[in-house]
C-alpha cells in the first residue's frame, strides 16, 4: 500500500474518420491528478479545467471511478485528500472524461500497489461506455479497441509512426458526447459499412507506417454527417481542410477537429476564426502513475 500517487493521464482522439468507437490515438496534452490517503473524509481540490463546475464530492469522476475500481481490487483506501490540475479541455471531443475515468482507476491501482491490467480497462470502458479514448489513455500510441461477448471490452496498441503531429483545432463552444450520441441512426446503409471497415483498417496502417494514405484514410461515413447540426462550423473546417488535401476529422464526439499532419502546420486559406490551432505530440506512454513521498 502507497500513501500517496502522482498519476498523468494523457487526452485523446478517438475515431480517426472513419473507427467509430474503434480507433483512439493518445495525445500530449495531460491532465495531472494527485492522491493522498487521509485519516478521513474526502477533500477535492481542482485547478484548470472544469474548475468552476467539476464536483468536489463523491460525484466527481474522477472520486467514482477511483471508488470503483477500489471495490474491484477489495481495497479500501480510507480517506482521501485529491488534487486535480486540469488542462484537457471539457466536453470538446478530446477524452476528458475518459482521462479522469482513467486518472482514478489508475490512482487506486497505485495506492493498492497493483499493475493496470485488462481488468483496469474493461472497468473504464464500462464508465465510458466505450473503448476508444479510455485504451488510448491507458495504453498510449494507436490503439484499436472492441467489446467481446460478456460484455468484455478489450484493445490492442499500435505503434504509431514517428513522424506523426496531429494538430487539435479547437473551438470555443462545449458539446457533450451523450448528446451526440443521440444523433446516431440505429442503423446505416450495409454501403457506408463496408466503406468504413476499409477506411477504419487502412487508418491503422497509415497511422503506424504509411502517413501519406492519411487523407483517405480519414474519411468517415459512420458519424459525422449525422452530428452536423451539433457542430455545423467543425463539419465546415474537416471539409475545407480536407479539400486542401489535409487528413482532417471530427475529433471524437466533436466539436474539435483534428488534423492528421506530419509537419503540425495547417494551410492558411481555411477560415478558423473562433478556433485555436494547437499542434501535438503523440503520447506513446499513456497513463503513468507515480509513488508520492
Ligand atoms: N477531470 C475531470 N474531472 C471531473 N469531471 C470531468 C473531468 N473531465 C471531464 N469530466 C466530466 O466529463 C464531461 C465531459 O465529457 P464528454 O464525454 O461530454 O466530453 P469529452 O470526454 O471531453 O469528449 P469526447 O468524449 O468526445 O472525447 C465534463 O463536462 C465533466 O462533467
Ligand atoms: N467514439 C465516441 C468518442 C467520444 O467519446 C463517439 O464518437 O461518440
Amino acid at each position: 500500500m502507497t500513501a500517496g500517487v502522482r498519476v498523468r493521464v494523457p487526452a485523446s482522439t478517438a475515431n480517426l474518420g472513419a473507427g467509430f468507437d474503434a480507433l483512439g490515438l493518445a495525445l500530449g496534452l495531460h491532465d495531472v491528478i494527485e492522491v493522498r490517503r487521509a485519516p478521513s473524509g474526502l477533500a477535492v481540490t481542482v485547478t484548470g479545467e472544469g474548475a468552476d463546475d467539476v464536483p468536489r464530492d463523491e460525484s466527481n469522476l474522477v472520486v467514482r471511478a477511483l471508488r470503483a475500481a477500489c471495490d474491484r481490487l477489495g481495497f479500501d483506501p480510507g480517506g482521501l485528500a485529491m488534487t486535480c490540475a486540469n488542462v484537457i479541455p471539457h466536453a470538446r471531443g478530446l477524452g476528458s472524461s475518459a482521462a479522469a475515468i482513467v486518472g482514478g482507476i489508475a490512482a487506486a491501482h497505485g495506492l493498492a500497489g497493483k499493475p493496470l491490467d485488462d481488468d483496469a480497462l474493461h472497468l473504464a470502458a464500462e464508465f465510458e461506455g466505450h473503448a476508444d479514448n479510455v485504451a488510448a489513455s491507458l495504453l498510449g500510441g494507436l490503439v484499436v479497441a472492441w467489446c467481446e461477448p460478456g460484455p468484455r471490452f478489450r484493445a490492442a496498441r499500435v505503434e504509431p509512426h514517428p513522424d506523426l503531429r496531429p494538430v487539435a483545432i479547437v473551438p470555443s463552444e462545449e458539446s457533450a458526447t451523450h448528446v451526440t450520441r443521440g444523433l446516431l441512426p440505429a442503423v446505416v446503409p450495409h454501403a457506408d459499412a463496408a466503406f468504413a471497415a476499409g477506411r477504419a483498417a487502412l487508418a491503422v496502417h497509415a497511422l503506424a507506417a504509411r502517413p501519406d494514405l492519411l487523407l483517405p484514410a480519414t474519411a468517415d461515413t459512420l458519424h459525422q454527417d449525422y452530428r452536423e447540426k451539433a457542430w455545423p462550423r467543425t463539419l465546415r473546417v474537416v471539409r475545407e481542410l480536407r479539400a486542401l488535401g489535409v487528413a482532417a476529422a471530427v475529433s471524437g464526439a466533436g466539436p474539435t477537429v483534428l488534423a492528421f499532419t506530419t509537419d503540425g502546420r495547417v494551410p492558411a486559406g481555411v477560415d478558423l476564426t473562433g478556433f485555436t490551432a494547437t499542434p501535438l505530440s503523440v503520447d506513446r506512454a499513456g497513463v503513468r502513475v507515480d509513488p508520492l513521498d
